[in-house]
């Protein structure tokens, strides 16, 4: 390959941007980075390289993190198992000491950390900061099945979502920085609640009428039993895959959100792999999206 070449193929690559670009400028994408996604620091300062890149160019991100098997590994140190119901964690009141410190400590300052040294102004927040997610607990519904009666599963410290207050989000975006937000709500009576973190995302998406809602994870997509990609999947396709036991454990939370975000307005939501680099920008800004796109 000559000179010439490498410099039109550069050029070609950044150009091919620039529609993206007008497109999404000035508007907010809401961005979940998954526990899983986080598996290696060069992954993770390309995540926060391409966040930086998005805010620089007009593009209004917002993060929302999970973190739940570095929550299953200071569990484990502390000689507790992991539990999980409906891909959520069974949570007693120590489990959610442990939540706490893990995705409003640990997790989303080493986030912070990373997007300000890539030369992002980002700020951590819980959902109980600017009263961001108001909770409640969640009462986990077991239909009934053949001679077996319907039950109510309790899940501990898991809430439901009852409100999201965006106006410390707008504030910030407004002021040019970028929000990262751990899934712990915030009862009535100032009780902690774990989120299971898809879910935050959809509906922080769907409060802030976000362009677009990515989900980044440890699989390219939602998979067939085969283990081949869909790449683009509706309400229908969803219930089949769900029926037949396709989509399972943690990708449940996943689709449903996705659904309910594009539902409430959000242009299309897409689950993409988080190990590829530079996920973000390949799905965002460039003709090559990847992983799978829900629309209603
Ligand atoms: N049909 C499916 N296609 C892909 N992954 C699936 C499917 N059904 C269940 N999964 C599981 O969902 C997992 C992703 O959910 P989860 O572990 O909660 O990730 P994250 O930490 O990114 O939220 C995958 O690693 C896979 O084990
Ligand atoms: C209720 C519930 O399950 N909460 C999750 C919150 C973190 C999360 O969702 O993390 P990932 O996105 O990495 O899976 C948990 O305790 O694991």
């Amino acid at each position: 390959m000559t000179d010439t070449h490498t410099h039109n193929d550069i050029g070609n690559i950044l150009t091919e941007a620039l529609p993206y670009i007008q497109r999404y400028s000035g508007k907010t994408i809401v961005i979940k980075y998954g526990g899983n996604a986080m598996t290696d620091p060069k992954l993770e300062q390309g995540f926060a390289k391409d966040i930086v890149l998005l805010k620089q160019v007009g593009i209004n991100p917002v993060i929302v993190h999970g973190g739940g098997p570095q929550i299953a590994n200071l569990l484990k140190q502390l000689g507790k198992e992991s539990h999980f119901i409906d891909g959520m964690r069974v949570t007693d009141t120590e489990t959610m000491d442990v939540v706490q410190m893990v995705l409003g400590g640990l997790v989303n300052k080493q986030i912070v950390g990373m997007i300000s040294q890539a030369g992002g102004r980002a700020i951590g927040l819980t959902g109980k900061d600017g009263n961001l997610i108001k909770a409640k607990k969640l009462n986990l519904e077991r239909k009934a099945i053949a001679d077996q009666p319907s039950e109510i599963i309790d899940l501990g410290h898991v809430g439901e979502i009852v409100s999201i207050n965006t106006s410390i989000i707008n504030v910030l975006e407004n002021e040019s920085f970028i929000p990262v937000i751990a899934p712990v709500g915030m009862g009535e009576d100032g009780t902690s609640y774990n989120i299971n973190a898809d879910i935050v995302a959809g509906q922080i998406a769907a409060s802030l009428k976000a362009e677009r809602l990515l989900l980044l994870t440890n699989t390219p997509g939602v998979l067939n039993k085969q283990g081949e990609l869909l790449t683009g999947l509706n309400t229908q396709d969803i219930s089949a895959l769900i029926d037949d036991g396709t989509i399972q454990g943690g990708m449940l939370p996943k689709v449903s959100c996705a659904l309910d975000a594009a539902s409430a307005g959000t242009q299309s939501a897409c689950i993409i792999d988080g190990r590829v680099e530079h996920a973000v920008l390949l799905e965002l800004l460039t003709d090559q999206g990847i992983g799978t796109l829900i629309r209603q």
